[in-house]
């Protein structure tokens, strides 16, 4: 069955005057979306206001056409959560705390919880681990266990919490892997402040800073609009303000102790420049400094 999350306006000021969600509206059907932004964008306050956690100041929610706000509990029965911080993990094996969570969701038949609970530690490769306390596991090990608990009762729309920080590649691979294999009959929010993330597996996504979405789509057809327009160049350090001041530079990356920069234009900016392919990264660059630019 194709979902569908339905999210309509959304805005949230906090008591201290930040306004973390302006206008915010989305919609998102099955398969992995992608929500990227930097630190303090508003993604977290985005998930948690999804996963009802907090309410908005105004807007609306809806899942297959129903409005969340009115029916918490069915959005919360469709709902696995992956938050970005899980707390303190108490000193019992996974498997017990598992089965716990399994109780709290509601799934109340033993023979099911059982057949669940291994058929997820198996998936996210922790079946030999599961006598082991989740508090002496590692952080790649944490972030699977963190899906386990969120595949429970087989959730229609799953949001993860910039799952990926602090894993090492291989581990974050092994997630994103698990993450992809999931997403296929059903919606995953994945929030990510790594451009990469989103890149290797999104087939939808938005970036949201300051509260507001930037610009949302596929992330291939969104590159495209910069194809022609990104040109590259090796400089010395101390010429990046000069370069800065001159030209519409998106990024610059030291590299051998070199600096090599992007520009967005529409003509080659100089005989030195070379044109190079537009990434999503040159393209998520472009749409934040736009946003600096207008402010
Ligand atoms: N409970 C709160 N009370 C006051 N301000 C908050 C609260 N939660 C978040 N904020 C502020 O709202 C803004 C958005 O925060 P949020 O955590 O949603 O962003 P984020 O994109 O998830 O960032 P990060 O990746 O750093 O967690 C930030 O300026 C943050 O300091």
């Amino acid at each position: 069955m194709n979902n569908s999350l339905e999210i309509q306006n959304l805005s949230k000021i906090y008591s201290n005057g930040v306004k973390a969600l302006d206008q915010v509206s989305i919609t998102i059907e099955n398969g992995m979306f992608g929500l990227l932004g930097p630190n303090g964008a508003g993604k977290s306050s985005l998930m948690r206001t999804i996963a009802m956690l907090q309410s908005p100041d105004t807007g609306a929610i809806f899942f297959n056409g129903s409005e969340v706000q009115q029916k918490p509990e069915k959005i919360r029965s469709i709902l696995g959560y992956l938050p970005q911080e899980f707390g303190v993990y108490p000193g019992i094996s996974a498997w017990d705390l598992l089965h716990h969570m399994a109780i709290l969701k509601g799934i109340d038949n033993s023979a099911e919880r059982t057949k669940q609970i291994n058929q997820l530690l198996h998936q996210t490769n922790l079946f030999q681990h599961r006598k082991k306390a989740v508090s002496s596991f590692s952080g790649g090990m944490r972030q699977r266990f963190g899906i386990a608990q969120a595949l429970l009762g087989n959730p229609k729309l799953i949001i993860v919490d910039e799952p990926t920080a602090g894993l090492d590649p291989e581990e974050r691979n092994r997630f994103l892997n698990l993450l992809a294999e999931i997403g296929e009959h059903v919606i995953v929010i994945l929030s990510t402040h790594l451009v990469d993330d989103v890149q290797e597996l999104c087939t939808q996504m938005a970036i949201l800073s300051q509260g507001k979405i930037l610009s949302q789509g596929n992330p291939q057809n969104l590159t495209k609009n910069l194809n022609g327009k990104i040109w590259a160049k090796t400089i010395e350090k101390q010429q990046l303000p000069d370069y800065q001041s001159k030209f519409r530079l998106i990024s610059s990356k030291l590299m051998a102790g070199k600096t090599k920069i992007h520009i967005e234009s529409e003509k080659a900016p100089g005989t030195d420049f070379e044109p190079v392919t537009a990434s999503l990264e040159d393209f998520y660059f472009s749409i934040l400094q736009s946003q600096i630019t207008q402010s």
